[in-house]
Protein backbone atom coordinates (compact mmCIF):
# COMPACT_ATOMS: atom_id res chain seq x y z
CA UNK A 1 0.00 0.00 0.00
CA UNK A 2 1.25 3.59 -1.13
CA UNK A 3 2.07 6.21 1.84
CA UNK A 4 -0.98 8.59 2.13
CA UNK A 5 -1.75 11.23 -0.18
CA UNK A 6 0.03 14.73 0.56
CA UNK A 7 -2.12 17.80 0.07
CA UNK A 8 -0.47 20.45 -0.57
CA UNK A 9 -2.58 23.12 0.83
CA UNK A 10 -2.46 21.18 4.39
CA UNK A 11 0.57 19.91 4.62
CA UNK A 12 1.69 22.43 7.12
CA UNK A 13 -1.17 21.67 8.91
CA UNK A 14 -0.66 19.66 12.20
CA UNK A 15 -2.70 16.65 11.87
CA UNK A 16 -4.84 17.72 14.68
CA UNK A 17 -5.15 20.65 16.43
CA UNK A 18 -7.18 20.69 19.58
CA UNK A 19 -7.54 24.17 21.51
CA UNK A 20 -9.21 24.68 24.84
CA UNK A 21 -12.11 22.16 24.19
CA UNK A 22 -14.84 21.72 26.71
CA UNK A 23 -17.69 18.81 27.01
CA UNK A 24 -19.58 18.12 29.98
CA UNK A 25 -22.59 15.77 30.05
CA UNK A 26 -25.02 17.26 32.63
CA UNK A 27 -23.03 17.68 35.71
CA UNK A 28 -20.31 15.73 34.22
CA UNK A 29 -17.36 18.22 33.13
CA UNK A 30 -16.17 14.98 30.58
CA UNK A 31 -13.17 17.93 29.01
CA UNK A 32 -12.25 20.56 31.11
CA UNK A 33 -10.46 22.92 28.83
CA UNK A 34 -8.26 20.37 26.59
CA UNK A 35 -5.61 21.37 24.54
CA UNK A 36 -2.76 19.59 22.15
CA UNK A 37 -1.70 18.77 18.82
CA UNK A 38 -0.83 15.77 16.74
CA UNK A 39 1.57 16.44 14.50
CA UNK A 40 1.31 14.96 10.75
CA UNK A 41 3.24 11.45 10.63
CA UNK A 42 2.95 10.87 14.41
CA UNK A 43 2.25 8.17 16.51
CA UNK A 44 -0.15 9.89 19.16
CA UNK A 45 -1.09 7.43 22.21
CA UNK A 46 -3.52 8.57 24.50
CA UNK A 47 -3.68 7.21 28.19
CA UNK A 48 -5.77 8.09 31.27
CA UNK A 49 -7.95 5.62 33.78
CA UNK A 50 -11.81 5.16 32.73
CA UNK A 51 -13.88 7.92 32.94
CA UNK A 52 -11.03 10.07 32.48
CA UNK A 53 -12.25 11.98 28.89
CA UNK A 54 -10.82 10.13 25.79
CA UNK A 55 -13.81 8.37 23.73
CA UNK A 56 -15.46 11.92 24.19
CA UNK A 57 -12.02 13.44 22.88
CA UNK A 58 -11.74 11.39 20.31
CA UNK A 59 -15.19 10.95 19.50
CA UNK A 60 -14.81 14.72 19.12
CA UNK A 61 -12.07 14.57 17.17
CA UNK A 62 -13.46 11.98 14.70
CA UNK A 63 -16.67 14.71 14.28
CA UNK A 64 -19.07 11.79 16.12
CA UNK A 65 -19.60 14.16 18.84
CA UNK A 66 -19.70 18.15 19.55
CA UNK A 67 -17.76 20.40 21.70
CA UNK A 68 -19.49 22.71 23.83
CA UNK A 69 -16.21 25.20 23.10
CA UNK A 70 -13.15 25.54 21.70
CA UNK A 71 -11.62 24.44 18.61
CA UNK A 72 -10.73 21.19 16.43
CA UNK A 73 -9.31 20.95 13.51
CA UNK A 74 -8.46 17.48 11.91
CA UNK A 75 -6.24 18.01 8.74
CA UNK A 76 -6.71 21.96 9.05
CA UNK A 77 -10.56 21.62 8.62
CA UNK A 78 -13.28 21.66 11.50
CA UNK A 79 -14.59 17.76 12.32
CA UNK A 80 -18.20 18.94 12.92
CA UNK A 81 -20.55 19.35 11.51
CA UNK A 82 -19.78 16.12 9.71
CA UNK A 83 -17.68 17.31 7.06
CA UNK A 84 -17.62 15.31 4.21
CA UNK A 85 -13.91 16.15 2.42
CA UNK A 86 -12.43 14.97 5.70
CA UNK A 87 -14.09 11.48 6.09
CA UNK A 88 -11.71 10.09 3.33
CA UNK A 89 -9.04 11.23 5.21
CA UNK A 90 -9.31 9.76 8.00
CA UNK A 91 -9.68 6.19 9.14
CA UNK A 92 -11.92 4.69 12.71
CA UNK A 93 -11.04 1.72 13.46
CA UNK A 94 -14.50 -0.26 14.23
CA UNK A 95 -15.07 -1.89 17.30
CA UNK A 96 -16.13 -5.73 16.80
CA UNK A 97 -19.92 -5.12 17.97
CA UNK A 98 -19.53 -3.24 13.96
CA UNK A 99 -18.35 -6.02 11.86
CA UNK A 100 -20.61 -7.75 9.27
CA UNK A 101 -19.93 -11.44 10.92
CA UNK A 102 -21.75 -13.25 8.25
CA UNK A 103 -19.36 -12.23 5.24
CA UNK A 104 -15.79 -13.29 4.50
CA UNK A 105 -12.91 -11.28 5.81
CA UNK A 106 -12.77 -10.08 2.49
CA UNK A 107 -16.40 -8.98 1.54
CA UNK A 108 -16.06 -7.26 5.17
CA UNK A 109 -13.62 -4.60 3.82
CA UNK A 110 -14.65 -4.87 0.14
CA UNK A 111 -18.25 -3.27 1.91
CA UNK A 112 -16.89 -0.83 4.39
CA UNK A 113 -14.13 0.18 0.99
CA UNK A 114 -17.06 0.27 -0.90
CA UNK A 115 -19.03 2.91 1.48
CA UNK A 116 -15.92 5.47 0.34
CA UNK A 117 -15.75 4.45 -3.40
CA UNK A 118 -12.74 2.38 -2.84
CA UNK A 119 -12.39 -0.62 -5.22
CA UNK A 120 -11.84 -4.35 -4.30
CA UNK A 121 -8.38 -4.02 -5.29
CA UNK A 122 -7.52 -1.43 -2.61
CA UNK A 123 -9.60 -3.28 -0.42
CA UNK A 124 -7.41 -6.66 -1.05
CA UNK A 125 -4.51 -4.88 -0.27
CA UNK A 126 -5.33 -3.82 2.66
CA UNK A 127 -5.81 -7.15 3.93
CA UNK A 128 -2.71 -8.10 2.69
CA UNK A 129 -1.04 -5.17 4.91
CA UNK A 130 -2.34 -6.62 7.91
CA UNK A 131 -1.45 -10.44 6.86
CA UNK A 132 -5.15 -11.56 6.62
CA UNK A 133 -4.65 -12.64 2.59
CA UNK A 134 -5.39 -16.39 4.17
CA UNK A 135 -8.50 -15.97 5.77
CA UNK A 136 -9.99 -13.47 3.02
CA UNK A 137 -12.39 -16.78 2.53
CA UNK A 138 -13.19 -17.05 5.81
CA UNK A 139 -16.08 -15.91 7.24
CA UNK A 140 -15.96 -12.98 10.25
CA UNK A 141 -17.42 -14.62 13.21
CA UNK A 142 -14.71 -17.91 12.36
CA UNK A 143 -12.02 -15.29 12.69
CA UNK A 144 -9.72 -14.99 16.03
CA UNK A 145 -9.68 -11.79 18.47
CA UNK A 146 -6.61 -11.23 16.92
CA UNK A 147 -7.29 -11.58 12.92
CA UNK A 148 -10.52 -9.59 14.25
CA UNK A 149 -8.59 -6.87 15.29
CA UNK A 150 -6.83 -6.80 12.41
CA UNK A 151 -9.69 -7.18 9.87
CA UNK A 152 -10.90 -4.10 11.76
CA UNK A 153 -7.53 -1.94 11.07
CA UNK A 154 -8.02 -3.30 7.08
CA UNK A 155 -11.53 -1.88 6.94
CA UNK A 156 -9.93 1.47 8.17
CA UNK A 157 -7.40 1.48 5.94
CA UNK A 158 -8.43 0.44 2.58
CA UNK A 159 -9.33 4.28 1.45
CA UNK A 160 -5.72 5.36 2.20
CA UNK A 161 -6.33 7.61 5.15
CA UNK A 162 -3.62 10.32 6.40
CA UNK A 163 -4.96 9.87 10.11
CA UNK A 164 -5.80 6.78 11.66
CA UNK A 165 -7.76 6.49 14.77
CA UNK A 166 -7.10 3.74 16.93
CA UNK A 167 -8.79 2.75 20.36
CA UNK A 168 -7.64 0.00 22.47
CA UNK A 169 -6.23 -1.95 19.32
CA UNK A 170 -4.69 -4.87 20.79
CA UNK A 171 -7.10 -5.36 23.85
CA UNK A 172 -8.07 -9.13 24.20
CA UNK A 173 -5.04 -10.26 22.30
CA UNK A 174 -2.36 -12.92 23.45
CA UNK A 175 1.33 -11.46 23.84
CA UNK A 176 2.70 -12.91 20.51
CA UNK A 177 -0.75 -11.29 18.43
CA UNK A 178 -0.04 -7.99 20.07
CA UNK A 179 3.43 -7.61 19.45
CA UNK A 180 2.24 -8.79 15.63
CA UNK A 181 0.04 -5.96 15.64
CA UNK A 182 2.60 -3.52 16.95
CA UNK A 183 5.15 -4.79 13.79
CA UNK A 184 1.87 -3.59 11.30
CA UNK A 185 1.50 -0.61 13.71
CA UNK A 186 5.06 0.70 13.25
CA UNK A 187 5.05 -0.09 9.52
CA UNK A 188 1.96 2.20 9.38
CA UNK A 189 3.68 4.90 10.97
CA UNK A 190 6.75 4.44 8.67
CA UNK A 191 4.54 4.66 5.86
CA UNK A 192 3.98 8.65 6.84
CA UNK A 193 0.45 7.60 8.17
CA UNK A 194 -0.22 9.61 11.57
CA UNK A 195 -1.97 7.45 14.07
CA UNK A 196 -4.02 8.53 17.31
CA UNK A 197 -4.69 5.32 19.40
CA UNK A 198 -6.02 5.06 23.20
CA UNK A 199 -4.74 2.25 25.03
CA UNK A 200 -4.69 1.21 28.70
CA UNK A 201 -1.49 -1.15 28.17
CA UNK A 202 1.10 1.79 29.12
CA UNK A 203 4.05 -0.95 27.88
CA UNK A 204 2.25 -0.50 24.26
CA UNK A 205 2.28 3.15 24.30
CA UNK A 206 5.93 3.73 25.39
CA UNK A 207 6.98 0.99 22.53
CA UNK A 208 5.18 3.16 20.00
CA UNK A 209 3.83 6.14 20.92
CA UNK A 210 6.31 9.31 19.50
CA UNK A 211 4.55 11.26 22.18
CA UNK A 212 1.99 10.44 24.88
CA UNK A 213 -1.14 12.90 26.69
CA UNK A 214 -1.95 11.47 30.07
CA UNK A 215 -5.71 12.79 30.43
CA UNK A 216 -7.64 12.70 33.84
CA UNK A 217 -10.63 14.27 34.89
CA UNK A 218 -11.20 16.05 31.65
CA UNK A 219 -7.95 17.54 31.40
CA UNK A 220 -4.06 16.44 29.57
CA UNK A 221 -1.86 16.26 33.14
CA UNK A 222 1.10 14.90 31.00
CA UNK A 223 1.69 15.78 27.38
CA UNK A 224 5.31 14.39 26.04
CA UNK A 225 7.57 11.62 24.58
CA UNK A 226 8.00 8.81 26.68
CA UNK A 227 11.15 8.96 27.76
CA UNK A 228 11.03 12.29 28.51
CA UNK A 229 8.40 12.06 31.03
CA UNK A 230 9.92 9.05 32.61
CA UNK A 231 12.99 11.37 32.51
CA UNK A 232 11.16 13.92 34.47
CA UNK A 233 9.99 11.05 36.71
CA UNK A 234 13.36 11.59 38.24
CA UNK A 235 13.09 8.20 39.76
CA UNK A 236 15.90 5.95 40.90
CA UNK A 237 17.22 2.88 38.99
CA UNK A 238 17.51 -0.63 40.78
CA UNK A 239 20.52 -2.79 40.40
CA UNK A 240 19.66 -6.66 41.51
CA UNK A 241 23.09 -8.70 42.34
CA UNK A 242 22.60 -12.32 43.25
CA UNK A 243 22.82 -11.87 47.08
CA UNK A 244 25.24 -14.77 47.00
CA UNK A 245 27.91 -12.42 45.78
CA UNK A 246 26.75 -8.88 47.27
CA UNK A 247 24.75 -9.96 50.58
CA UNK A 248 22.31 -7.32 51.97
CA UNK A 249 24.60 -6.00 54.31
CA UNK A 250 27.33 -5.78 52.57
CA UNK A 251 25.21 -3.68 49.72
CA UNK A 252 24.09 -1.43 52.48
CA UNK A 253 27.85 -0.06 52.74
CA UNK A 254 28.40 0.73 49.00
CA UNK A 255 28.70 3.83 47.30
CA UNK A 256 25.78 5.45 46.03
CA UNK A 257 23.03 2.81 47.64
CA UNK A 258 20.24 4.80 48.97
CA UNK A 259 18.27 1.86 50.00
CA UNK A 260 18.63 -1.67 50.15
CA UNK A 261 15.67 -4.54 49.71
CA UNK A 262 15.84 -8.32 49.00
CA UNK A 263 13.62 -9.66 46.06
CA UNK A 264 14.13 -13.53 45.52
CA UNK A 265 17.25 -14.35 45.10
CA UNK A 266 18.47 -10.83 44.21
CA UNK A 267 19.92 -8.14 46.60
CA UNK A 268 18.16 -4.96 45.34
CA UNK A 269 19.98 -1.90 45.64
CA UNK A 270 17.82 1.18 44.87
CA UNK A 271 20.37 4.18 43.97
CA UNK A 272 20.35 7.71 41.92
CA UNK A 273 24.22 7.14 41.36
CA UNK A 274 23.80 3.91 39.14
CA UNK A 275 27.39 4.27 37.89
CA UNK A 276 29.10 4.51 41.28
CA UNK A 277 26.87 1.73 42.55
CA UNK A 278 27.50 -0.27 38.92
CA UNK A 279 31.50 0.34 39.61
CA UNK A 280 31.22 -1.01 43.60
CA UNK A 281 29.32 -3.92 42.45
CA UNK A 282 31.63 -5.07 39.62
CA UNK A 283 34.30 -5.34 42.34
CA UNK A 284 32.51 -7.93 44.20
CA UNK A 285 30.20 -9.51 41.84
CA UNK A 286 30.21 -10.94 38.15
CA UNK A 287 28.72 -7.97 36.33
CA UNK A 288 27.12 -10.33 33.65
CA UNK A 289 24.72 -12.02 36.41
CA UNK A 290 23.49 -8.23 37.60
CA UNK A 291 20.23 -6.32 35.95
CA UNK A 292 19.41 -3.02 36.06
CA UNK A 293 15.65 -1.73 36.07
CA UNK A 294 14.96 1.62 35.35
CA UNK A 295 11.46 3.57 35.44
CA UNK A 296 8.75 2.94 32.84
CA UNK A 297 6.20 5.03 31.33
CA UNK A 298 3.95 2.71 34.04
CA UNK A 299 5.72 4.11 37.03
CA UNK A 300 5.13 7.73 35.31
CA UNK A 301 1.56 6.61 34.42
CA UNK A 302 0.91 5.46 38.35
CA UNK A 303 2.89 8.58 39.89
CA UNK A 304 0.73 11.21 37.93
CA UNK A 305 -2.64 9.96 38.01
CA UNK A 306 -2.39 8.48 41.62
CA UNK A 307 -4.53 5.25 40.46
CA UNK A 308 -4.20 1.66 40.37
CA UNK A 309 -4.06 0.87 36.35
CA UNK A 310 -6.97 -1.80 35.63
CA UNK A 311 -7.31 -3.19 32.21
N1 LIG B 1 -23.20 9.96 26.75
C1 LIG B 1 -22.85 10.28 27.99
N2 LIG B 1 -23.75 10.80 28.86
C2 LIG B 1 -23.41 11.14 30.11
N3 LIG B 1 -22.16 11.02 30.61
C3 LIG B 1 -21.22 10.52 29.79
C4 LIG B 1 -21.51 10.12 28.45
N4 LIG B 1 -20.37 9.67 27.89
C5 LIG B 1 -19.41 9.77 28.83
N5 LIG B 1 -19.91 10.28 29.98
C6 LIG B 1 -19.16 10.58 31.21
O1 LIG B 1 -18.10 11.45 30.84
C7 LIG B 1 -16.88 11.10 31.52
C8 LIG B 1 -15.82 10.77 30.48
O2 LIG B 1 -16.19 9.58 29.80
P1 LIG B 1 -15.33 8.95 28.61
O3 LIG B 1 -16.10 7.80 28.08
O4 LIG B 1 -14.96 10.02 27.67
O5 LIG B 1 -14.03 8.45 29.41
P2 LIG B 1 -12.89 7.43 28.95
O6 LIG B 1 -11.60 8.06 29.38
O7 LIG B 1 -13.03 7.09 27.52
O8 LIG B 1 -13.18 6.17 29.85
P3 LIG B 1 -12.85 4.57 29.57
O9 LIG B 1 -11.39 4.40 29.72
O10 LIG B 1 -13.61 3.92 30.68
O11 LIG B 1 -13.38 4.24 28.19
C9 LIG B 1 -17.25 9.94 32.44
O12 LIG B 1 -17.53 10.48 33.71
C10 LIG B 1 -18.49 9.36 31.81
O13 LIG B 1 -19.31 8.76 32.79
Amino acid sequence: MTAPTQHPRTAAEPAVLIDSVRKTYGDVHALDGVSLTVHRGEFFGVLGPNGAGKTTLIEIVEGLRRADSGTVRVLGRPPWPRNRELLPRIGVQTQASAFFVRLTAAEHVETVAALYGVGRARAHEALDLVGLTGKARTQVEKLSGGQRQRLAIAAALAHRPDVLFLDEPTAALDPQARRDLWGLLRDLKGQGRTIVCTTHHIDEAEALSDRVAVVKDGTVIALDAPAELIRALGAPTQVLVPTGQLPPDAARGLDGADQVTTEGPYTVVTTRAVGRVLAAVGRVAELQEVRTRTATLEDVYLALTGTEYRT
